[in-house]
């Protein structure tokens, strides 16, 4: 379902994928494995057991901070705001794909199950990976997507009013502010062909209602 017009750019086209000759493999030809994609805070806190991780990206798909979160990153009375997948076309969202492997495969769903499914609404759902350095060897990958009809979806809303939200919020695993500059922080290393214009202009909302937060470029002169 379309909500809005992409916002994203896709990959160049020295990134685009091979023709739909390349086929995806769920463990990258290991019967025993399983790829999971991560785009939040699976980015940079994981937290189960892996074998192998690639940065690369999916296409059809943009991110949003549309998913409420009222355990994380909110509570019940402020729930924060964190990612979903949006299904749009000409979308692309960077992450990173972890490989599990034999005990590890079950060990990660357990816990995914916990902590995506039952404490923050997400749902389960097959997507193509691109890993960044071999876009033509595609692979399939579980990705946890929170879709409209759960419980905690909050929904578009200007990027301003979700800035106030997440400087608002916090939760069992800390302010939302830190989830949304550690998905900022991961978006940086990716490179200038890694473009999230939703999450640079929350980013910047932040910027504007905390000049505070503002650090000169030379460290200041202490008199
Ligand atoms: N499913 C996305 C988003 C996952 C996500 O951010 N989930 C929240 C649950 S509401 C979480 O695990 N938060 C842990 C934290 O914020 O440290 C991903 O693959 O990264």
């Amino acid at each position: 379902m379309k909500q809005e017009s992409a916002s994203q750019s896709t990959p160049p086209p020295s990134l685009s994928p091979a023709p739909s000759s390349a086929q995806p493999s769920w463990g990258g030809g290991d019967p025993q494995a399983l790829w999971i994609f991560g785009y939040g805070s699976l980015v940079w806190k994981p937290d189960f057991a892996y074998s192998d991780s690639r940065v690369g990206f999916v296409r059809g798909y943009s991110r949003r901070f549309w998913q409420g979160d009222t355990f994380h990153r909110g509570s019940d009375k402020m729930p924060g705001r964190v990612v979903t997948l949006l299904e749009d076309r000409e979308g692309c969202t960077w992450g990173v794909a972890y490989q599990v492997r034999g005990e590890q495969v079950n060990e990660a769903l357990k816990y995914l199950n916990v902590r995506e499914a039952v404490l923050g609404g997400y749902d389960t759902k097959e997507v193509t990976f691109y890993p960044q350095d071999t876009p033509d060897q595609p692979l399939t990958a579980l990705a946890y997507v929170a879709t409209p009809q759960n419980p905690g979806y909050l929904g578009p809303a200007p990027e301003e009013v979700i800035a106030t939200q997440i400087l608002a919020c916090r939760g069992f695993s800390g302010h939302n502010l830190e989830y949304l500059l550690r998905l900022a922080d991961f978006m940086q290393l990716c490179g200038p062909q890694a473009q999230d214009e939703h999450l640079e202009a929350i980013v910047d909302a932040v910027g504007t209602l905390l000049p505070c937060s503002y650090l000169p470029e030379q460290p200041l002169a202490l008199t």
